[in-house]
This record gives structure tokens, sequence and C-alpha cells, in this order.
């Protein structure tokens, strides 16, 4: 089923892309394209069948749970798909909805629902849409939400996490029921029926600074303790297993929220009658109203009682041998257990004196993320996914606030350390004294009071000789207990660094913060079990529209390439000459400069992005542009940004692929590719959220700008539309510009003459073998700070400590079989697929209302 889900995903994506123009159709060989290994490299999805990550994905333990728990009709039809050619699998009747009788008010409900692997496809036009779509996102993993139709998967995961914030089998199978058009198969109730009696039974939680394992369920207790792993990790003089009633769960109201504004009110007024009362103090005695008080009282409390009929059962568990526990469980019984702290019972740890200033408010999607994490009264480890400029350190500060305990955070870069720090005290009443900053620029002193400590991961996990100081400072953090960690930037980090982190810091609940989806190291499933279950995703594109995000204009330019460069292109025998030649087409070199021309003019800070750094250098210092990359020492960068952001006369700069990651970039409203990571969509995603930021989102009509600069005919066509593949799922068009209206009159274009482009030609093709590469920079905070060196490896350099795999942080919650899917079809017919697309790009050149309406639209853009 996932071949059609991805393909479906594919032409999705692509009826997204607005041909404004005819392209000839891309002819390049089956070896333009890039072998497996390579496209693995690139996207972090493909490989062989034989190869890389599908076998891995087989070997991985955890995904015999995922096998069992699948639908028991899934594994026949996958097998049905494995037969016949591509397109063939789109028609497959057996995943037909209309196989199922609709219900009579059909048209009411908005979900489809496929028995043969949990995909479930959400109109958005439907009038229960926002209802449907709150539930989806609780069950089930976002997998595409473009502008009509949203797709999502039912997972071992996304039921795992959708039982872990409170829903029950009941819950999730009447709403399945209440949505759908047709009758909820009965497979995909016996799948959730499954998957619900196992996960989320039991739970670790942190109480007075010991360790119990908890469940509803004593039998299952019971077989645990059996076990012969979890049975000696049990404390030796405990009971066997406690039972208690459940403490009181909810009522818990998250500051900055609007209940936490009535709460205050409520509060000011009750304290007025309070005094009121007290004046009247004489008179109630005589009416008898303090004994009828009282009654109340008791009245409210018996009621009270009758709200905590639920048991709970634990048994305490050595705190030493937690990982054994938590890898069992997880691996081994197919129990994953659940991280709850208690906050409010612990008495031993300090209480923070924290709140949001009566100012702050948080928006709804920062309530619902953090509801997610506080649902039951408790604070749950997870992750919660905001897009860039959406406002994560608000939600990591008001949960902060809620738990009122010791915080660390631990972010990835100094500047950003020193960012966090003046969030806190900006949203809250925090007394600026007790938010310490220990980066290796700032070392302040951490009082033994409840703190927060802002600090790099580099900070807390380099294994070198530290200063006296540092070593003083780490060892009060890691001899203590802190309340919350909050992980700053998870997409970004190494897992290796946050095994470290989670390993040295004793925490009672831990947030991670990200922006996209996609990760590309081969630890990603661990961050499930680091961290926690995704809690919280939202939607890119609902922000934007509500003005929370900046909404962005992206587009594909297709640049053709010049006569001369094509003829060398088609002649070059290798991939880093044709790509420095595509790259360095003067189509597209005049395009950026109108471009850069055009959006200057409109007031915009553009920002330039080449990979590859000949041609950063060839376009910038042709263009008379300030640039950085990897070579650049720390005060011209320093420099250059500066200037970028304070200086008028500096609208645009040049990056390599180091401001990816390893630069605090400062805000831009526009952004220009001119040589891009092959497909990597993660790239591609972090590049969009640069603009994200935008403040002047707020003004009337303003749109950001997101130009991918394309030499038509080439192999970047591919890769380009690849890149877009998250982007288009997360509902973004991409406009394709064939022509940019007024460039034949700008002037002082450059290779405008037949004389200036030879030139060029000449210098591409003197250039050696390596000028076609792309700056060696690996996508992680560390390469080019910290060695990263592998424990018990003799300290050996082990490289970037990142090998770029397949991998999404949906597996998180319940993408993780789709990974896998995509990783085997995408290997099998790698060649295939970019055939398809470049057949679909000669199909989309054939609808000229579309073509006509998309250049009208960008040449008002574009005057
Ligand atoms: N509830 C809110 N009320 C008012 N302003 C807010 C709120 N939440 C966030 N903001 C503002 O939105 C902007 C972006 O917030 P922030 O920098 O925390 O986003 P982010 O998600 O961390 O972005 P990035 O990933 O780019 O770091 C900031 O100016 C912040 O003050």
């Amino acid at each position: 089923m996932a071949p059609k889900r991805k393909a479906a995903a594919a032409a999705g994506r692509a009826s997204k892309r607005v041909a404004s123009g005819i392209s000839t159709p891309v002819s390049v060989s089956d070896d333009e394209y890039p072998s497996a290994s390579e496209a693995e490299e690139s996207s972090g999805r493909e490989g062989t069948p034989a190869s890389g990550p599908k076998r891995k994905y087989e070997k991985h333990k955890y995904d015999e749970v995922v096998k069992k728990y699948q639908p028991s009709s899934y594994a026949k039809t996958k097998q049905v798909e494995g037969d016949g050619d591509p397109a063939s699998r789109l028609f497959n009747p057996k995943h037909d909805f209309f196989n199922e009788p609709l219900k009579a008010d059909h048209r009411l409900r908005p979900l489809w629902i496929d028995r043969y692997n949990g995909r479930v496809v959400l109109e958005t036009f439907s009038p229960s849409f926002k209802q449907a779509q709150n539930f989806l996102i609780n069950i089930a993993e976002p997998q595409s939400r473009t502008t009509n139709m949203h797709e999502y998967t039912i997972s071992p995961h996304s039921l795992f996490a959708a039982v872990s914030v409170g829903l029950t089998e009941q819950d999730i199978v009447r709403q399945l029921e209440l949505f759908s058009k047709t009758k909820v198969p009965d497979n995909i109730i016996e799948f959730v029926h499954e998957v619900t009696q196992s996960f989320g039974k039991v739970r670790l939680v942190l109480k007075h600074n010991r360790y119990f394992i908890e469940s509803n369920d004593a039998s299952v207790l019971q077989m645990l303790l059996q076990d012969p792993v979890i049975g000696p990790c049990r404390v030796e003089d405990s009971v066997d297993l406690t039972t208690e009633k459940a403490s009181k769960m909810g009522g818990l109201v998250i500051p900055g929220t609007k209940d936490a504004v009535q709460n205050r009110q409520a509060a000011a007024q009750m304290e007025q009658q309070k005094r009121q009362q007290e004046d009247e103090d004489d008179s109630d005695d005589e009416y008898g109203g303090k004994e009828a008080e009282k009654d109340m009282t008791e009245f409210l409390r018996e009621d009270e009682d009758e709200d905590e009929l639920d048991q709970v059962h634990t048994f305490e568990i050595d705190g030493s041998k937690i990982q054994i526990v938590q890898e069992h469980c997880n691996v081994k019984l197919n129990l994953p257990l659940t991280e709850e702290y208690d906050f409010r019972a612990d008495e031993q740890n300090a209480t923070l004196d924290i709140d949001l200033r009566p100012s702050t408010q948080i928006r709804y999607y920062q309530e619902h993320a953090l509801s997610k994490m506080f649902g039951n009264g408790r604070a749950r480890s997870g992750i919660i996914v905001l897009p860039c400029g959406a406002g994560k350190t608000l939600v990591g500060i008001t949960a902060a606030c809620t738990e009122k305990k010791s915080v660390i955070v631990l972010c990835t870069s100094a500047t950003s350390a020193g960012q966090w720090r003046s969030e806190f005290i900006k949203w809250s009443n925090i007394n600026p004294d007790d938010v310490i900053i220990f980066t290796s620029t700032e070392k302040g002193r951490i009082p033994n009071r409840a703190c927060i400590i802002v600090c790099t991961y580099s900070m807390v996990t380099q294994n070198t000789r530290r200063a006296h100081d540092s070593k003083q400072t780490m060892d009060q953090i890691t001899g203590r207990e802190w309340g919350l960690m909050v992980l700053d930037e998870v997409h970004v980090v190494p897992a290796e660094m946050f095994r470290r982190v989670t390993e040295r810091i004793k925490t009672h609940s831990k947030l991670g913060l990200t922006a996209t989806l996609l990760r590309e190291d081969d630890k990603i499933k661990d961050l499930n079990f680091l961290i926690g279950p995704k809690l919280y995703e939202a939607n890119w594109l609902q922000l934007s529209e509500e003005g929370h995000i900046a909404r962005v204009q992206c587009a594909e330019v297709w640049c053709p390439m010049t006569t001369e460069f094509y003829a060398e292109y088609l002649g070059a025998k290798t991939t880093n000459k044709r790509s420095l030649l595509s790259t360095m087409n003067p189509r597209k070199f005049q395009a950026c400069q109108f471009l850069i021309d055009f959006h200057e003019r409109r007031g915009d800070k553009i920002i330039v992005f080449s990979d590859n750094v000949y041609a950063l250098k060839q376009y910038a210092e042709g263009l008379k542009k300030p640039y950085i990359f990897g070579d650049t020492g720390q005060r011209e960068r320093d420099n250059v940004l500066q200037n970028f952001q304070f200086n008028p006369a500096v609208s645009t700069v040049f990056l390599s692929k180091i401001g990816d990651t390893s630069l605090d970039l400062p805000e831009a409203t526009c952004l220009i590719q001119i040589s891009s990571h092959y497909g990597s969509r993660r790239q591609e995603a972090q590049r969009l959220g640069r603009i994200l930021r935008a403040k002047r989102r707020n003004d009337e009509g303003f749109n950001a700008f997101f130009y991918s600069l394309v030499s038509k005919d080439t192999n970047e066509m591919y890769y380009s539309s690849k890149r877009q593949a998250f982007l288009v799922d997360q509902g973004y068009a991409f406009k394709v510009i064939t022509h940019l209206n007024g460039i034949d009159r700008m002037p002082d274009l450059r290779f405008s003459t037949q004389e200036e482009r030879m030139t060029l030609l000449t210098d591409v093709l003197l250039q050696s073998e390596t000028a076609g590469e792309q700056e060696n920079i690996v996508d992680d905070l560390f390469s080019d700070r910290t060695t990263f060196r592998k424990p018990g490896a003799g300290g050996k350099k082990i490289g970037n400590g990142v090998k770029r795999q397949a991998g999404t942080l949906s597996s998180l919650a319940g993408g993780e079989d789709m990974a896998y899917l995509e990783y085997a079809r995408g290997s099998r017919s790698n060649k295939e697929l970019a055939k398809g697309k470049n057949a679909f790009f000669r199909k989309e050149g054939r609808d000229k209302e579309r073509r006509k309406q998309a250049t009208m639209d960008m040449r008002n853009e574009l005057g």
C-alpha cells in the first residue's frame, strides 16, 4: 500500500506545481540519477531493497512489534502490490475506498479509512474537518497536508502516543466511527484493540526521587515482577505490589492560557468575597452559616473522592537499573514505559519561583501542545514540533512555569543560550539571577536553590579535560536533580549526544523542541526512547494562514541552459562537471541577478544559498555581494552578518552550506537557492524556516519568497522535486516560473554577450573535478567545532559523528513504517521514479490554463 501512498503523494506533489511554460522533456540518462546509496545519502530515504535501510529496519527489534500489530491483511496486500508495474498498483481495486458502502450522511463525515494499511484521508472542506483534524492529530501521524486533502497513518507508534495522552480504545474507535464515511473496517478496530492493550499500560514514575513502575492493571505488574529481567530490578526490601488510589489527575491549569486568566480573576473575586464574608461573620454565626459552609466542604470532598475511584498499582525499581527496564519493556516485551513526573507531589525538589507575566498569553497551538504534555496533571516527556518562528521558546518557558522546578535548557550555540535567557526574563517573572548561562564563553555560578541553567549541548557532552571552574559547574549539574530538561532543536543534534545528555543529567521530565519532521542520522529511533514520543505537531500552512508565521510564496525558476553550456553538459563525463555546468549556467546567474535586484528594490533582506563554493564565490563576487563559507574567519562572518542585519546598504548575503546549521542568521524575507544538496528534504525545510520568522508577516498582504533556481533539462530538476517533497506535504505549492518578466530589459545584466558567456564557460571547464563538489560540511552542529569521539572507542575520532541516513522524526509517533516502505520503494525504483517525474513534467507542460495563471500570478509579483 505504501507504494500507492508515495506515488499518490508524488502525484499530489506534482499537481501542486503550476507550470508556466512547457519544458523540453528532461532527457538525462539513467546514470545521471544518483546511485541508490547516493540517493539515500542525499534524501535520507532511499536504499536498495537488499542493502542498508530496509535490512536495518528488518533487523530492528522494535519493528517486530510493528509487524506483529499490522492488521492481518496487511502482509498479503503488500505482496500483491509488489507484483506488476508501478502504475497498476495505483489502481488496485482493493484500495478503492468505494468498495465499502457509504453511510447515508457520508457528506457530513470527512474520513476515508483504508483497511489495508491504516491510511486515513481527511477532506479539509468537510463541515466537521476541524473536529476530525483535532482527533486525528492525537491518534495518527500526519503524512501530507495539502489544501484539500490531508493524509494520516494510524500505526502502533501513533496509537501509543494517543494512549499516552489519555485516549482509550473506546474513545478512538467511537470517534473513528463518528467521522468515517464508511463503517470502520473490522481489522482496524482489531488493530486499535491489540495495540492499545499493550501500549500505555505501564508508566515509569519518579516520586520522591524513587522510581516506580505503575499501572492501573495489577495483572500487568504481576507479569512484570515475574519477568527474569525486570523482577530482579525491583527494590529488594519493597513490598511486591502496592495499591493506592490514583492521585487526582488533571485539574492543572497551564499558565498563559484563558483558563489561567479566568482563574486569576476568580481568585481575585474570591478574595474580595472572603473579605466581605469576614465583615459579615457575626451574622453568619447567628444563622448557622459556618456550619453550612462546613457541610458543603465535606460534601465537595466526598464528591472529589468519588472522582478518585481509579486505583493504581505500583512497585519500586532500582534507579540504577532504569535503562535496563526501559529497554526490556520497549524492545522485548512490547510494553513501552510512559514517563511521567508528578511534579505537584514532589516535595523533595525545591520550588522555583516562576510564573508567566500576567500580560503573557500563549497561542492556541502552544496551549494544545502543552496540554499534551500536562494533560493528566503530570509532566509527560516527549517532543513538540512547531515550525520556525512559531514560538517554541515560549512553549519551553511555559512548561517551566507549569512545573516550577529547576530547569536545564540545552541549546545549540552560545548565542541561542543568550536568547533563551532573555526570553525567560521577557516572558516570566523569574529573578534574572536565577537564570544562569553555562557556555564556553560564559560560566555563571550555579546557586544551591532552584534555578534555570541554559547551556550548550557541547558544553555538557564534551569528554575532554575541563578547566577547574567548568568542571565544578558540570559536577553541580550532574550532582543534582532537575525537574525539566528542555532540548532545543532536536533535529540537528546527533542522537549520540542525547544519549550522553540523558545519561549524565538526572531529570524528571524532558521536552524536545524541533521545527522539522526530518532527521538524517541513524539514531532516529532512539529519540523515542531517549526523549519520548512526539506529543504534538503543528500544521505549517494553518499557522501561516493565521499569521503566526510568515506566508511564503515558493517558486522554482526554470533557467534554460545556454547552447554552449548545454553542449558541454551533455558531453561531460562526470557528475561533478555536469553539476558545475548546470550551477554556473549564465541564464541562472542572470535570474539570480534579476531576483536580487527586484527584491532589494522591494526592501527585502535576501539570503542566497549555494552549496558549491566555486559557484558561491563566482556569483557573489560577480554581483559584488558579501559571502560566507566554511573558510571565512569568525571576525569576517560576524562582520558580514552584522552588516546584513543592521546596514541598509547590505541587503543580500551569499552563504554556503555553513548557513544551514552553523550560523545564527538574522531574519530574511527572501531566499534564493542556486545550488543545493541533491534531494535533501531536511535542508529545504530548514532553509524555508529561515524566512518563516519574518517580522513583517503581519503587514497587510506580506509574503516572504523562496526561490529555487534550476537549470532546465538537467538533473537539477529531479533533485529539486525530491527536495520539495516535505514542503509540498506541508501544503506548500511550488509555482514554476519559466520566464522572468523584464529580465531582458535589465541594465547591466551579466553574461549578456556571447564573449562573456564563453569566458565563463572556459573558466568553468578549466576548474578541477573537485570544484564541482559541494562544500564538505556535515549537517550537524558540532562537526566544525567539537571533535566527536565515540565512548569506548579509545577516544578515536569518528568523523563528524553523523552518518547521513534515512529516517524521519515521524517515526516517533507513527511514521516509522512509512519511512520503511518508502525506502524500499524508492530504492527499488529510484531510476523509475526519476523517469516518472520527468514524464509528469511533460504532462504538466500541456496544462495551458494553469501555466497561464501561474505566469500571471508571478508576473504580478515580479512586476
Ligand atoms: N504567545 C505568543 N505571544 C506573542 N508573541 C509570541 C508568542 N509566541 C511566540 N511569539 C513570538 O514569535 C516569535 C518567534 O518565537 P521563537 O523565536 O520562540 O520561535 P521559534 O519557534 O523558537 O523559532 P526558531 O525555530 O526560529 O528559533 C518571537 O518574536 C516571539 O516573541
